[in-house]
């Protein structure tokens, strides 16, 4: 049979994007593990599910490159923001995730006329059990220099509600990134410490307002950007009195995304705004396990997006290759 995906970015966070009426339509993990791989029309990240809720205006599933099944993503969520308001004719929407009904709405251009959504990123725990992530007898980890991983860097860890470690770097972890690799992968294999694993990003203060972050996603591997890292990377730069603005600019190798950080009654209200970009339509034929693109139709929606790209690079060439 064949079937028509969206190749979307956020960020240079790459899916395929399929909507479907029936959750069990396809054996999601093998289908995602062929979509990503490199050598088959580039890749991707994952594969996002738009399927239908009972209790929102849509529902979303994340499948992750290696056909784990992540609880929530922040780039992927705003491209289904997109996908959901344009289809129902709405400027707002909610959309169901695996832990949460999340709001999500259309914004003003972060850059030229890119379609542009922000999305509602919660729940926030600081609890190790919400990520889960186990530290002699601690409850929580908050930028603390914790020395199996390194003698220097602070690290915070955070649920979005998906696991995040966050390291505070100098500049020198960002231009190599061979220790935050490492690290990365000893904490994604087997190991006391998550024991399902955890996104890793490495966070460099750029600016009063401003600051890069790279990732090390669970599931995949480096990625251009990782939408609800950058989001708890902006409160973790908060709270450290890193940033001192509630809307802070994150830089990341795909290009930029605003995160803004409120607090209310206790309550941490996280907001992720950044691009929604249609890449192409695909064709894609599939029998029992057995993919093959038949067509692919290019958007004209990447053109401008190189040009963010361009200014992105300008603001970050010192320290980032
Ligand atoms: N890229 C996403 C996060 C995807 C899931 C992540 N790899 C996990 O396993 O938690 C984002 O933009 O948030």
């Amino acid at each position: 049979m064949e079937r028509t995906f969206l190749k979307v970015h956020g960020s240079g966070n790459t899916f395929y994007l399929y909507n479907s009426n029936n959750e069990n339509e396809f054996d999601w993990p093998s289908l995602t593990k062929w979509l990503c791989l490199k050598d088959n029309d580039g890749g991707a990240d994952g594969l996002l599910l738009v399927l239908p809720s009972t209790i929102a205006d849509a529902k979303m599933r994340v499948i992750n490159a290696d056909g784990s099944e992540a609880s929530m993503c922040g780039n992927g969520l705003r491209t289904v923001a997109r996908f959901v308001c344009e289809k129902l004719g709405k400027y707002e929407a909610i959309i169901e995730t695996m832990k949460a009904n999340l709001h999500v709405r259309n914004e003003a251009s972060i850059f030229g006329t890119i379609p542009t959504y922000a999305v509602e990123i919660s729940p926030v725990s600081f609890e190790l059990n919400s990520l889960p992530m186990k530290y002699k007898n601690q409850t929580v980890i908050r930028h603390q220099i914790i020395e199996e991983f390194s003698p220097t860097i602070k690290f915070t860890a955070v649920s979005v509600p998906n696991p995040h470690l966050i390291g505070i770097v100098d500049a020198q972890y960002i231009e190599d990134a061979s220790h935050q690799q490492q690290l990365s992968e000893f904490l994604n294999s087997e190991n006391e410490f998550c024991m399902d694993g955890v996104n890793v990003s490495y966070v460099y203060p750029m600016k009063n307002d401003t600051i890069f972050v790279r990732t090390f996603e669970r599931g995949v591997g480096f990625t251009n950007a990782c939408g609800t890292a950058m989001t708890a990377s902006a409160l973790v730069s908060k709270l450290n009195g890193l940033v001192d603005t509630d809307l802070i600019t994150v830089y990341n190798p795909g290009g930029f995304v605003k995160c803004e950080v409120k607090q209310n009654n206790g309550e941490y209200q996280l907001t992720l705004i950044g691009n929604a970009t249609v890449t192409a339509e695909y064709t894609i034929e599939i029998n029992d396990n057995q993919y093959k693109i038949l067509n692919r139709k290019d958007t004209e929606e990447q053109k401008q997006y190189e040009k963010c790209i361009e200014l992105v690079k300008k603001e970050t060439s010192s320290f980032s290759a």
